[in-house]
């Protein structure tokens, strides 16, 4: 043939190893292959145009497009791509910018304008363009803006319009539907009767009156711009996606935090959706995080199917239905429509509008009329928050395990005798994996016994008792009598002086290679009188930090409210933080990395990426501070001591180490002298500290060597379980990362499709 091969090599990013499939034009995909996690290649032939996407490895079965997480298509001179990055090619692509002629063609009956120009029914007008560049088509009688042509690639000609059904109804001249009928819906998550107006019945589609409030809606706003809005329109080199221009947020929610406004969102709509439609959709970790969108003039998202709307047996785990918050309402423009169903929804501010496409009657998906659109924007502002429901990814009442990941559980410990294993499904799940591994649930198997706070004592004891733990399970009270025994660091402090806190502070120093250290009653205190004792040095304000930073994700935002610092949230939530990520500049004033990253399954970073952060940072007077909170789990990974590459470390005592509570903070000595003052304005300078100090010098006495065994254990026992074939790709268990990293890991158990116990 003439079109010439091309040569790609395709690279996966994520800690999680990734099935590669080809989708062919009919929409069929076949495996051509999977990648390991962290930086596996696959190599292969391909030809411009082709389509592939992605999934994480799941076995080589069958999978359908639906199930894909994201998709490519191949540039004509394409040479490498990242999952989920922008095309490597292999010339300029400015080039592909270049200007070329394109015809505009009006296949409407009425004489429309484009650029200025009147064209006729039938008729054309040719017009240099250049890729990425927008035209607006308006009704020449009226002026009414009706569509707005995006040049997506260059050489794309012609540009068309045509009158759909989504056109008309967008268009200002077509009224909004009436409801069919207007009932009450009684919410007793917040006691409250809400108007519904059924728009359809089948599907079934309401719009819920005054569904949220200001504040909530204020909440999910707040929340979106901290996280910051992105573009869905890449100007990349693949392409220029035209179907939905607008900014767009991610917003994680926290299952166990009942003041968490997306969490009662969540909850909210869940019971309708169970009530009125008889859906099995529970809140947990495996649903998706809610959407923001905020659309400007111009500005729409044409028409798609947010599930599967063909009429197929739904398939477990996938979404049976949408709602739409309108926190900003439009007003003019920007109606939702049902092209299908010739349906226009123009809401009010707050109102919310749920569509339905799993049909509960034969649990057969929608045929299609729940297609929908936004349309087009035409004055102001539109925001929305998209929430997605899935049935099958968290069966059973909320944070219970699943059956066959307790099945799995089992069989692991059992092969892996001195395993420890925690089967919490309430952890949160790391941000990226909420969408792409909805299928599965994250488990967390961790080489000591004090990192699964949250199954309760009984199961603790008896996972310590009968898997064998790194130390035993101990009553507090038990705790502090053996303490007692430390006198040498137990001398009385007052308001943290003493020679024995001091000798305590002063031997973990020495421990990490640093001159001095400071107690800290807990580590979310310790990090930000960290940050507060830098400001002070350069009176900088930005902190720089991962998205599934401890910081972001469990402290109530304590760094914006309690020290006003401004956030910017850097890399990729399902992999670590690297020097690419670290845009340092002048406005900056800390880096904060985690070592391990507790999301990742205890994932680190090379010696050389440090360097590199850290020189980086340098270059523009930016603070490298690390959170180490459990930096004791990483510590056997490396060969040389990583502290020489951070301003500041924070390390903790009662994960790995076992104590009753506290924390450390570690760095030059004029770093901790500064930072004692902000241990007394955050009322953190108990009047004696010693009983906690006693307790952290047990546990650094007893474990602090421990760590090296505890790798080495971890590594066998991921050893004997790939022998027994129990994990990798395929299997029902994976690991992430797939390399334990430190002496923890993650596993992820994937959901069988029938039960197994
Ligand atoms: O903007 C709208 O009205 C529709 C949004 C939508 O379809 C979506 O978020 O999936
Ligand atoms: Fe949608």
């Amino acid at each position: 043939r003439g079109v010439p091969p091309i040569q790609m090599v395709f690279v996966n990013p994520y800690l999680e190893a990734r099935e590669l499939y080809w989708i062919s034009p009919g929409g069929e995909v076949s495996l051509m292959g999977s990648l390991a996690g962290s930086s596996g290649e696959l190599s292969m032939t391909t030809y411009a145009g082709h389509e592939f996407g992605w999934r994480v490895a799941l076995g080589a079965n069958e999978c359908s497009a639906e199930e894909l997480e994201g998709r490519v298509v191949i540039d004509k001179r394409a040479t490498r791509y990242v999952l989920g990055e922008k095309m490597e090619t292999s010339v300029d692509e400015s080039e592909s910018f270049e200007p070329f002629e394109c015809a505009f063609v009006n296949r409407s009956p009425r004489p429309m304008m484009v650029n200025e120009t009147v064209v006729p029914p039938n008729g054309n007008t040719t017009v240099v363009v250049r890729r990425g560049e927008t035209f607006d088509w308006t009704d020449a009688a009226t002026g009414e803006l009706l569509y707005r042509s995006v040049v997506e690639r260059r050489g794309q000609t012609p540009q068309t319009f045509r009158v759909e059904d989504h056109t008309t109804l967008c268009s200002d001249a077509t009224p909004p539907s009436l409801g069919r009928r207007r009932t009450t819906y009684a919410d007793v998550t917040e006691g409250r009767d809400i108007d519904v107006d059924v728009l359809s019945e089948d599907p079934w589609i309401v719009l819920l009156r005054n569904w949220t409030s200001r504040e909530e809606c204020d909440d999910l706003e707040r929340q979106a711009l901290r996280t910051g809005l992105s573009g869905a329109q890449v100007f990349g080199a693949t392409s220029i996606i035209a179907d939905r221009r607008a900014l767009s947020a991610n917003l994680y929610w926290n299952e166990r935090d009942d003041s968490d406004v997306a969490n009662r969102l969540i909850r909210r709509a869940f019971d309708l959706a169970r009530h009125q439609q008889g859906y099995d959709v529970v809140a947990g970790p495996a649903q998706e995080p809610l959407n923001f969108i905020q659309y400007a003039y111009a500005e729409e998202y044409r028409p798609h199917c947010d599930g599967v709307c063909r009429r197929k047996p739904y398939a477990r785990g996938g979404r049976v239905a949408t709602l739409i918050h309108y926190c900003k309402a439009p007003t003019l423009g920007g109606a939702t429509v049902f092209p299908k169903l010739k349906l226009k929804v123009i809401p009010n501010d707050d109102d919310a509008l749920l569509f339905a496409y799993k049909r509960p009657q034969d649990g057969y998906m929608d045929d299609g009329f729940t297609l929908h659109a936004g349309c087009l924007l035409k004055s102001g502002t539109k925001q929305i928050v998209t929430m997605w429901m899935r049935e099958d990814v968290h069966p059973g009442e909320p944070c219970s395990a699943i059956s066959t990941s307790r099945y799995w559980l089992r069989a692991l410990a059992y092969r892996s005798r001195s395993a420890y294993v925690s089967d919490d499904p309430c952890q949160n799940q790391p941000a990226a994996s909420v969408a792409s591994v909805f299928l599965g649930r994250r488990v967390y198997v961790v080489a000591d016994a004090t990192s699964m706070t949250s199954t309760g004592a009984a199961s603790k004891k008896d996972a310590a008792g009968n898997l064998g733990a790194a130390f035993p399970h101990q009553s507090l009270a038990e705790k502090f009598a053996e303490a007692g025994a430390y006198t040498e660091y137990g001398e009385d402090d007052v308001y943290g002086v003493g020679e024995g806190l001091q000798r305590l502070e002063r031997d973990v120093a020495s421990h990490w290679g640093c001159e001095a250290g400071l107690f800290c009653v807990s580590g979310v205190m310790a990090q930000l009188v960290a940050l507060c004792a830098h400001r002070e040095t350069t009176g900088r304000n930005v902190v720089v930090l991962h998205s599934t930073s401890h910081l972001l994700l469990h402290e109530r935002d304590a760094v914006k409210v309690l020290c006003g610092f401004d956030v910017r949230v850097a890399g990729d939530a399902s992999r670590p933080l690297s020097a690419a990520d670290v845009v340092a500049d002048y406005a900056v004033l800390a880096v904060i990395v985690e070592c391990p990253h507790r999301e990742l399954g205890g994932a680190a970073r090379s010696l050389a990426d440090f360097k590199a952060m850290r020189e980086q940072c340098e270059s523009h007077g930016v603070i490298l501070h690390v959170d180490g909170a459990r930096l004791w789990e990483a510590s056997p990974y490396y060969e040389t001591s990583i502290t020489v590459f951070f301003n500041s470390i924070y390390v903790s005592f009662y994960k790995g180490l076992g104590a009753s509570a506290g924390a450390m903070l570690l760095g030059p000595d004029d770093f901790v002298a500064r930072c004692r003052p902000w241990l007394r304005r955050f009322g953190g300078n108990l009047h004696a500290t010693a009983p906690y100090a006693l307790s952290r010098a047990r546990g650094f006495r007893l474990y602090k060597d421990d760590f090296d065994d505890r790798f080495a254990k971890l590594n066998d026992i991921v050893q004997a379980l790939r022998e027994a074939r129990l994990v990798g790709s395929g299997k029902r268990l994976s690991l992430v990362p797939e390399e334990p990293q430190s002496a923890m890991i993650h596993f992820v158990v994937r959901e069988s499709r029938r039960a197994r116990l």
